[in-house]
C-alpha cells in the first residue's frame, strides 16, 4: 500500500547535511533521552560573589527520561511525564569560583537565544578575525616550507571517510596525531621510525631485515600539524554541527603515555588552568571546539539553546566529579538506566553556561581538580580518564507551526596513556594508578576488537570498566564519534605506537547509528502532524486520480474537528490537559483519514475490478468479432476484416474497415486517372 512507503518523519531542515538519512526517527524512535533537570531558580543560589562569576550550578541527577518506543506506540502519560527531575541540590560556591575573563554581563534566564548573548558576538568576532590572521600566517608558512603537497609536513589525508554526510549507520572516524620529538628524546639522539607516503598512510619502520607496517586512516597529522590544524581537518566541526542538531557526538585520544593526548585536547599543561586567553594559540581541540560551538549557535538564530557542562573523571574505577570533587572526592555511582538503556552517572553536577566563558571556567576547574602525576616517560601525566560533557539543547521552530526540542551532546574524552611501567618505572601509588589504567584500557580494547569484527560480534563487555560502560553509547549505540590516535615517533616507543595503531585500525571499522534525540512529546506531535499532512496528501492524490472530490468530500472529511492552529511559541507553555487535548485531536485526525483513505483505496480496488471485467467483456467481443469476420472473408459478397491488431496499425490508412480496399483502390485509381 502506498501508505506504508510514506515519509511521514521528513527532516527538520532538508538543507542540512544531518538530514541524508531522513527516516532514523522512525526507525529508531525519538527519545526522551536528556532531561534538563537542572532547575535554574534551585541554582540561582549562593554567595553574591559566586552568583556574579558563575551563573548556575546545580547538582542532577542525569538521568535519561524514558525511552520512546515509537510515535505510535506512545501512551499519553509518557508524554507528560516529560521533565522528571531527582535530587536538585544546590552547590556549594567556593568550590567552583570560575574567572569571568571579559567581565561579562549577568544574563538572565537559562536560554541563549541565538545571537542575542551579549558577550558571545565580541568573542566568536574576536576568534573569528584571529583564526583568519592565524589561518592566512600558518597557509603562508606551509607554503613557504612546501614541497609540493598542499599540507607539507603536517598533514596527510586519505580520500576515504571524508564525506560529510551520514549514512544509516557510521564509521567512527579515526585520525592519527604524531607528536614531534621531545627534548629528551633530541638529547638522546632518538630516531624517528615513521614514514608519511601519502593517502592517509604511516608507515612503520620496523627495524632491519623486518617487512615496514603499513596502516592506514583518514586523517594523518604529522608532527609539524598545528593545533589549528587539528581542529580544521580531524572532522571535529562536523561533529559540533552535529551535537547542535541533536546527535550524541564523542571526541576521545587514545594511546600511549606521554603521546601527546592532553596536549591535543587541552594544549600544553597548566595553559588552561592559568586561566590563559581562549585565543590562544596552543589551545587544543576543546577551548576551540568551545569557540566554534558558541559560533553554530550564533548562526542558528531561528533556534533558543541551553548548554549544560559536567565534568569527570574516571581514577581507580572510581567516578569523581571534578565540578564538585568534595574533600573526600566521594564516587559517585554509574547506574543503568531501563528506559533509555543506558548508562549514567548519578548525581553528576552540570553547570548551565550562557556564554563562552562559563564553558572556560567549567574546564578551567576541571582541569584544576584532576589527577595529574609524575613518571620516567611524563612529568604531567593524566592519572585517570576524564570525561568533559557539553549538553546542548534546541528549541526549534521545526515543521511549520511546531516547535520541537532536540537533545545533543559533545563528549570529550582524554584517556589516560597505557603504560609499560618498566619504562615509566612506576611504583606505589602510580603503579597501581598504572594498573588500573592499563585494565580499563584493556576491556575498551577488548570492546573495540569485538565491535569491530561484524560477523562475530558477541557479548561485548561493556559492564567490566566504569570507561567502557560510558563509553558504550559512543562506541556503539546511537552516537557519532571522532578517535584520535595519539603517537610518539621515535624507535624506543614502536612497539607501544604499533598498539596504538592496530587499536586505530580495529576502532575505524566500528559502525554506530546515529540519532537524533528529541523530547517524545514534541517529537509526538511533529509526528503526527505530518502524518496528517502526509495522509492529507495521499488522501488529495486518490480524489483527483479518482475523480471523487464532488459528493465524497462533503460527509466524510468536512464533518471532522477542524484542526487548531497553535503559535509554536505557546505550544512548550500549555498546560498539560490542553497538550493532551492537541494530541488527540491530532490522532482523530490521523485515524479519519486513515479511514477515508481506506475507503478511497477500495473505491479505487473496485473500479480496478470493474475496468478488469470490461476489458475482459470487450476482448470477447472482439473475439467474436473477430470469427464473424473470418467467416466473413470466405464469403464473396463480404470483404475480410482486418484482424485487432492490425486494426490498430492501419487505421491511419484505412479508417472504415468496413470498405472493400480493392473497390476502394480501384475507385481512387479511376478517379485519379479520370483527373
Ligand atoms: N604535538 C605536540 N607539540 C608539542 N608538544 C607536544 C605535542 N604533543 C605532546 N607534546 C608535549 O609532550 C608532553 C606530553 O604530552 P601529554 O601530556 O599531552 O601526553 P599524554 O598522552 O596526555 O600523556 P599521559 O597519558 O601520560 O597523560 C607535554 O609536555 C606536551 O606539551
Amino acid at each position: 500500500m502506498a501508505l506504508k512507503n510514506l515519509q511521514l518523519f521528513r527532516p527538520v531542515n532538508p538543507g542540512s547535511m544531518l538530514y541524508h538519512r531522513p527516516a532514523t526517527p522512525m526507525r529508531a524512535p525519538p527519545t526522551a533521552l536528556s532531561r534538563t533537570i537542572s532547575r535554574s531558580a534551585e541554582t540561582l543560589v549562593g554567595s553574591a560573589k559566586a552568583a556574579k562569576d558563575i551563573k548556575r550550578k546545580a547538582r542532577s541527577t542525569e538521568h535519561p527520561g524514558p525511552l520512546v518506543k515509537g510515535s505510535s506506540s506512545i501512551g499519553l502519560p509518557a508524554l507528560v511525564a516529560g521533565d522528571r527531575g531527582a535530587a536538585h541540590t544546590v552547590r556549594d560556591d567556593e568550590s567552583l569560583r570560575s574567572r569571568s575573563r571579559n567581565g561579562s554581563t549577568e544574563h538572565p534566564g537559562p536560554l541563549v537565544k541565538g545571537s542575542s548573548s551579549t558577550a558571545l558576538p565580541a568573542l566568536v568576532e574576536a576568534d573569528r578575525a584571529a583564526h583568519t590572521a592565524r589561518d592566512d600566517e600558518s597557509l603562508r608558512s606551509r607554503s613557504r616550507n612546501d614541497s609540493g603537497s598542499s599540507r607539507a609536513g603536517s598533514l596527510d589525508r586519505s580520500t576515504r571517510g571524508s564525506s560529510s554526510q551520514l549514512s544509516d549507520e557510521d564509521n567512527i572516524n579515526v585520525v592519527v596525531r604524531v607528536r614531534p620529538l621531545n627534548n629528551k628524546e633530541r638529547g638522546l639522539g632518538g630516531r624517528e621510525a615513521l614514514q608519511f607516503p601519502g593517502k592517509g598512510q604511516v608507515v612503520c619502520d620496523a627495524g632491519p631485515g623486518q617487512k615496514p607496517k603499513v596502516f592506514s586512516y583518514n586523517v594523518v597529522f604529522e608532527p609539524a600539524a598545528t593545533q589549528e590544524d587539528i581542529v580544521e581537518y580531524s572532522g571535529i566541526k562536523r561533529l559540533l554541527e552535529m551535537a547542535v542538531e541533536g546527535f550524541s557526538c564523542t571526541a576521545f585520544c587514545y594511546g600511549q603515555t606521554g603521546s601527546g593526548k592532553t596536549h591535543t585536547l587541552t594544549g600544553p599543561p597548566g595553559l588552561v588552568e592559568k586561566g590563559t586567553s581562549p585565543h590562544a594559540p596552543e589551545h587544543g581541540l576543546v577551548v576551540r571546539s568551545f569557540v566554534h560551538l558558541f559560533r553554530l549557535i550564533r548562526d542558528r538564530p531561528d533556534s533558543h539553546f541551553i548548554l549544560k557542562a559536567s565534568f569527570l573523571e574516571i581514577y581507580n574505577e572510581k567516578v569523581i566529579d571534578l565540578l564538585n570533587p568534595g574533600s573526600a572526592r566521594k564516587p559517585l555511582q554509574v547506574r543503568w538506566s531501563k528506559e533509555s538503556r543506558s548508562f549514567y552517572v548519578e548525581n553528576l553536577f552540570t553547570v548551565d553556561c550562557e556564554e563562552l566563558d562559563d564553558l572556560f571556567a567549567v574546564l578551567e576547574e576541571g582541569m584544576r581538580n584532576r589527577a595529574v602525576g609524575a613518571h620516567a616517560m611524563n612529568a604531567n601525566s593524566s592519572r585517570s580518564h576524564t570525561l568533559l560533557c557539553v549538553r546542548v539543547r534546541r528549541d526549534l521552530r521545526a515543521d511549520g507551526s511546531v516547535t520541537c526540542s532536540t537533545h545533543g551532546k559533545i563528549n570529550f574524552v582524554d584517556l589516560a596513556g597505557s603504560e609499560m611501567t618498566k619504562k615509566t618505572q612506576s611504583s606505589g601509588k602510580t603503579l597501581e594508578e598504572a594498573n588500573n589504567i592499563n585494565r580499563s584500557l584493556m576491556v575498551l580494547g577488548y570492546c573495540i576488537a569485538q565491535l569491530s569484527d561484524g560477523k562475530k560480534r558477541g557479548h561485548i563487555p561493556y559492564r567490566d570498566s566504569k570507561l567502557t560502560k560510558l563509553l558504550a553509547d559512543s562506541l556503539a549505540g546511537n552516537g557519532v564519534t571522532l578517535m584520535i590516535a595519539c603517537i610518539a615517533p621515535t624507535k624506543a616507543n614502536l612497539s607501544e605506537t604499533i598498539n596504538t595503531l592496530r587499536y586505530a585500525s580495529r576502532a575505524k571499522k566500528i559502525k554506530t547509528k546515529p540519532i537524533v534525540k528529541m523530547d517524545a512529546r514534541d517529537a509526538l506531535i511533529l509526528s503526527l502532524k505530518r502524518e496528517v499532512e502526509a495522509l492529507q496528501a495521499e488522501n488529495q492524490h486518490l480524489r483527483t486520480a479518482l475523480h471523487v472530490q464532488t459528493d465524497y468530500s462533503i460527509d466524510a472529511y468536512n464533518n471532522r474537528r477542524p484542526l487548531p492552529q497553535i503559535e509554536p511559541s505557546k505550544l512548550l507553555q500549555l498546560p498539560p490537559a490542553e497538550l493532551v487535548d492537541l494530541v488527540q485531536i491530532h490522532m482523530d485526525e490521523n485515524t479519519a483519514l486513515r479511514r477515508e483513505n481506506t475507503e478511497l483505496f477500495s473505491i479505487r480496488d473496485q473500479m480496478l475490478r470493474d475496468h478488469e471485467l470490461v476489458s475482459r467483456e470487450n476482448e470477447r467481443l472482439l473475439k467474436k468479432l473477430e470469427d464473424v469476420n473470418s467467416v466473413c472473408v470466405r464469403s464473396p459478397i463480404i470483404p475480410a476484416r482486418p484482424t485487432y491488431s492490425e486494426t490498430a496499425q492501419s487505421e491511419k490508412d484505412q479508417p472504415n474497415i468496413w470498405t472493400n480496399p480493392e473497390v476502394t483502390s480501384a475507385n481512387t485509381s479511376s478517379r485519379s486517372g479520370g483527373s
